[in-house]
């Protein structure tokens, strides 16, 4: 494995001063994707706040270290030492994140494509213009037709789909070293669902971009991972190679319990 780029060393997540997740370690190097798995409420999304300083009230990362190599940047840097300034500094640059409900992260009152020039101005020099023909690019590989039309309207004008691929399109448009996505594709209909795999592919091969996938979906963390961790109840039940990790005869009684809840269509006739 080349350096590593994002590396967990013993984290524990803590809420009122009791630990509710962890400890858990991982590293992750340019353009290796880990897939994040496990029930719900076992401590996946937890675990991405923890890097990017968004814990709610009450939490804090009570032991361990979170370190990632900015670009540029000979030495990692502590994430736990930073000051929120220069946290903040890193999110979106540095460290993307696209969340489940991406719609609700928009700003309601601002048109879309002034939110993209904001973002991306806080924290580069650029025209609208070149904002806007970046934006557009990213909005149509992910399957959003119409970009201009897009663009100039208000969050209450996409649907959850649109909305999510908005989302994710916001983030790319900083062009992260890291992107943490949690649950990417939960509100697609399978043609997005394949455009937004497709790009996250093409982020990780091509730009060699580090993800961290957390998902349900099994399918979707085996067509991008190479490295799984299993999370359950706070806790990692298991970790390695994906394939090793979610192979039918070698899969932990958690991860078992993922595979056997894929749903195995089968016709009226097999019933
Ligand atoms: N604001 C909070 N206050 C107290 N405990 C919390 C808080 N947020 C999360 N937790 C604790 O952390 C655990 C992990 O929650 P988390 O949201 O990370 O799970 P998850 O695996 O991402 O779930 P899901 O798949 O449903 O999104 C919860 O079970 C809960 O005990």
């Amino acid at each position: 494995m080349g350096q590593a780029v994002l590396e967990y060393e013993g984290v524990e997540v803590s809420y009122g001063g009791r630990p509710v997740v962890g400890p858990v370690s991982f590293a992750l190097s340019e353009a290796q994707a880990l897939g994040v798995v496990g029930a719900s409420g076992s401590g996946k999304t937890t675990l991405a706040c923890a890097a990017l300083g968004l814990l709610a009230p009450g939490g804090r990362i009570s032991a361990g270290d979170i370190r990632l190599r900015p670009q540029g940047c000979a030495a990692p840097v502590s994430l736990t030492q930073l000051r929120p300034a220069q946290l903040r500094a890193l999110c979106g640059t540095s460290m993307g994140m696209v969340f489940q409900d991406a719609l609700a992260s928009l700003n309601p009152v601002r048109r879309i494509g002034s939110q993209a020039f904001e973002a991306v101005r806080a924290h580069e020099r650029t025209s609208r213009a070149q904002v806007a023909r970046r934006f557009a690019a990213l909005l149509e590989r992910l399957a959003l037709s119409d970009p201009e039309r897009v663009m100039a309207g208000y969050p209450a004008e996409l649907s959850g789909g649109m909305g999510q691929r908005v989302g994710i399109a916001l983030a790319l448009l900083l062009r992260p070293r890291v992107l943490f996505a949690d649950e990417p594709t939960a509100s697609l209909d399978v043609i997005a669902q394949r455009a937004v795999a497709d790009e996250l592919a093409r982020l990780s091969a091509d730009e060699g971009v580090a993800l961290v996938l957390i998902t349900h979906n099994i399918a979707l963390a085996r067509h991008l991972c190479d490295e799984a961790l299993v999370m359950s109840g706070g806790a990692v039940a298991d970790q390695g190679p994906l394939a090793h990790v979610l192979s039918a005869d070698r899969a932990c009684p958690e991860a078992r319990a993922l595979l056997d809840a894929v749903p195995q269509l089968t016709g009226r006739e097999g019933r």
